[in-house]
């Protein structure tokens, strides 16, 4: 939790607020937060520092000065450091705002700061989400946000800049919050992503950087996440929910398969284009796929590279209900709140007995595509799309 809430303190007490008409930009995400706590705890103070990073809008430097002078009270208490020089413009904007607190005791300014947020994270555009989930283990990095509400814990993929592309990192961070999930009191889990994708698969720039004698151990430890990356939502015990709030690309789609339920707002496409990469299949979805769509439809998608749109990707069954953009978040958020009362262990055991029945041939599956996928990432045409795409980047 410290490291999520660290970084951010330590961002608004050091960089974020450059100059005081400078906007700091905070990633999009649909939010809406419980009302204020009579006394805020430890934990909720803590849940409201991770939504600050999840406000839609910039609440503006006077608010932000707030929120810093409402932190360092909560955790330092009353202000007696000297005050910065006058040509620190600043830093002298922050100390006014934190010594104008006087001694406010750190019990208050804490439920102060829980209440300001709360009421940035209402009037922020909103669905149905999010309180950060202060009791689990965050994630190494900013780019995987989990939080807890409602009886729900949602993952959400938070690098918008690269349409939510995996990192290495991410894929670790992501085995971790499936495992908290897991065992945590929520009855449902999501994945979801931050800004216009959903994801937009394996970041390829993974590929680069490998000195000449390590392709092949890349290759072997590549196959190696990508298994037991996939394993996770194989084995996972309770509902699993994706909602689709853009586009899907590779990896992002091809894992579908393996959830239970898969809202998509009516902007996403679904595409897997492996071929163009020299790459196939994984996520199972050499075996979900043509189950759930029938082989020919199945070979479009992952041989050909067919682009679906959202209704398509419903009828293939791939998605379960598409939503109009505009009211997506709203209508899924109040749809899966309503599920998440539902009698958890009921939920978990039914989903249980359904996955049971294939579990063993889908681990095998996976074993098979990753091993395939390993030597597919040595081969030329492979490495010949991986230096298209960055040259492309690159502009060259
Ligand atoms: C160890 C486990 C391995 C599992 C293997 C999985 C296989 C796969 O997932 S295969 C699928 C791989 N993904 C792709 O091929 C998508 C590549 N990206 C694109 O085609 C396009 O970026 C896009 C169609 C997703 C979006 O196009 P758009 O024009 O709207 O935006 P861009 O300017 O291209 O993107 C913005 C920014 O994001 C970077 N980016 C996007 N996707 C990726 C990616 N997959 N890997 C790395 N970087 C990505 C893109 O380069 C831009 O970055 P810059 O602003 O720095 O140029």
């Amino acid at each position: 939790m410290a490291g999520v809430a660290g970084r951010l303190a330590r961002r608004w007490c050091s960089g974020a607020l450059r100059s005081p008409l400078q906007v700091t930009r905070f990633p999009a995400l649909q939010l809406h937060v419980c009302g204020p706590a009579m006394r805020a705890s430890q934990k909720d103070f803590e849940n409201a520092m991770n939504q600050v990073k999840l406000l839609k809008k910039d609440p503006g430097n006077e608010v932000k000065l707030k929120l810093y002078a409402l932190y360092k009270q909560a955790t330092e208490g009353p202000c007696n450091v000297p005050r910065p020089g006058v040509l620190d413009f600043i830093n002298k904007a922050k100390w006014d705002a934190w010594h104008a607190l006087g001694s406010l005791p750190k019990e208050t300014a804490r439920q102060n700061y829980v209440d300001l947020v709360s009421s940035l994270s209402a009037s922020s555009e909103s669905s149905g989400q999010v309180t950060p989930a202060a009791d689990r283990k965050q994630p190494g990095s900013d780019a995987l946000v989990v939080t807890s509400q409602d009886g729900i814990t949602t993952i959400t993929l938070n690098r918008p800049d690269k349409k939510n592309a995996l990192t290495p990192q991410m894929y670790h961070d992501i085995m971790l919050a499936l495992e908290a999930a897991s065992k945590d009191d929520s009855a449902i889990t999501v994945l979801t992503g931050n800004g216009d994708y959903y994801c937009s698969g394996n970041d390829l720039t993974n590929f680069t950087d490998i000195p000449p004698g390590e392709v092949e151990e890349r290759a072997r430890s590549g196959a190696v996440l990508l298994r037991d990356f996939v394993d996770c939502f194989i084995d996972f015990p309770k509902p699993l929910v994706a909602v689709v709030n853009g586009p899907a690309v590779g990896i992002s789609v091809t894992l579908l398969g393996l959830f239970d339920v898969v809202y998509a707002t009516d902007r996403a496409t679904f595409h897997t284009p492996f071929s163009h990469l020299g790459q196939s299949p994984e996520g199972c979805s050499s075996y979900t796929f043509p189950k759930m769509m029938g082989p020919s439809k199945a070979t479009e998608m992952l041989v050909f590279g067919k682009k679906l749109t959202a209704r398509e990707a419903c009828t293939q069954g791939l998605v379960t209900e598409v939503f109009p953009d505009s009211t997506f978040q709203k209508e899924v958020w109040v749809r899966l709140k309503a599920y998440s009362k539902l009698p958890p262990n009921a939920m978990r055991i039914s989903k249980q007995v359904i996955r049971n029945r294939e579990k063993e041939k889908l681990h095998a599956i996976n074993a098979e595509e990753s091993s395939i996928l390993q030597e597919r990432w040595l081969s030329d045409e492979c490495m010949n799309a991986i230096v298209n795409f960055l040259s492309k980047k690159a502009k060259l």
